[in-house]
């Protein structure tokens, strides 16, 4: 999906690794783009599984070998 995101992979890669709600959210995406996420879902995180102390994931960027190797 990073090729095909109209927002570019920049903006997907700075947000792996954590809940990117609010991300997705500020960006104020169209309705077609919400109806989109359904076709990328690959489940439901069980809310009962998360930790209360919040934690800092850094992007997991090291292991992309895309385009960055061109630059
Ligand atoms: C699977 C999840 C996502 C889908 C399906 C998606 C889809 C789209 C679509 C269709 C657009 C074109 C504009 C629109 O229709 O609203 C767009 C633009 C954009 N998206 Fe996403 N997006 C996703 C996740 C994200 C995330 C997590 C971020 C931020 C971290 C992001 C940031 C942006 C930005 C910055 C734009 C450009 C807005 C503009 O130029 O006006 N997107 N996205």
């Amino acid at each position: 999906f990073m090729d095909e995101h109209p927002g570019g992979d920049e903006v997907l890669l700075a947000v792996t690794g954590k809940d990117a709600t609010n991300d997705f959210e500020d960006v104020g995406h169209s309705t077609s783009a919400k109806e989109m996420m359904s076709k990328y879902c690959i489940g439901d995180i069980d809310s009962s599984t998360i930790p209360t102390k919040r934690m800092y994931v850094p992007p997991q960027q090291a292991s992309y070998s895309g385009k960055e190797n061109f630059l």
